[in-house]
């Protein structure tokens, strides 16, 4: 089957009776597999209705999970300019965003050095001064 189907129809199917979820712009109904998941329904229903391509791979799940979840695919995901930008996106626009504030943030290290050299100096010069008047 090769339906084109949008997150929000997809969202609307995440019951125990009408499960479907998205593992990488493909999409899955594991209403039946519900019972028969080794790692239990529980999981399955946190993911209901979304993108469940992360945590299906942080589990590491075999190939012969991958046949499985193959066996299940119903469609696909049509994408929309609404859609969320995929994660790996997102973490390298903010790290431009670090970079581009960088330079122009804090004090330049050269002049709270040379603040500090000028601070000891006036604090030399005023013992020496003290040391004279006062014959210390
Ligand atoms: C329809 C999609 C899925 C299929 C066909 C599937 C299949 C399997 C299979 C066959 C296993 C046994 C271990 C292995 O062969 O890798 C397993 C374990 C497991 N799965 Fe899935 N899985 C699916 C989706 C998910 C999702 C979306 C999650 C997380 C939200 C998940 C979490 C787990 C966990 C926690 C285990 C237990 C690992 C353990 O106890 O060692 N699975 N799954």
């Amino acid at each position: 089957m090769s339906q084109t189907l949008t997150r929000t129809e997809i969202a609307q199917h995440k019951t125990k009776t009408d499960l479907w979820f998205i593992v990488h712009d493909k999409v899955y109904d594991a209403t039946k597999f519900l019972d028969e998941h080794p790692g239990g329904e529980d999981v399955l229903l946190d993911v209901a209705g979304q993108d469940a391509s992360e945590a299906y791979d942080d589990v590491g799940h075999s190939d012969e999970a991958g046949e499985v979840l193959s066996t299940l695919q119903i469609g696909t995901v049509k994408q929309q300019s609404g859609d969320p930008t995929p994660k790996t996106m997102q973490s390298s626009t903010s790290e431009t965003t670090h970079a581009a504030l960088g330079p122009s943030a804090g004090i330049p290290s050269g002049a709270v050095y040379l603040g500090g050299l000028v601070g000891s100096l006036v604090a030399v010069g005023l013992y020496l001064n003290f040391a004279t008047q006062f014959g210390a």
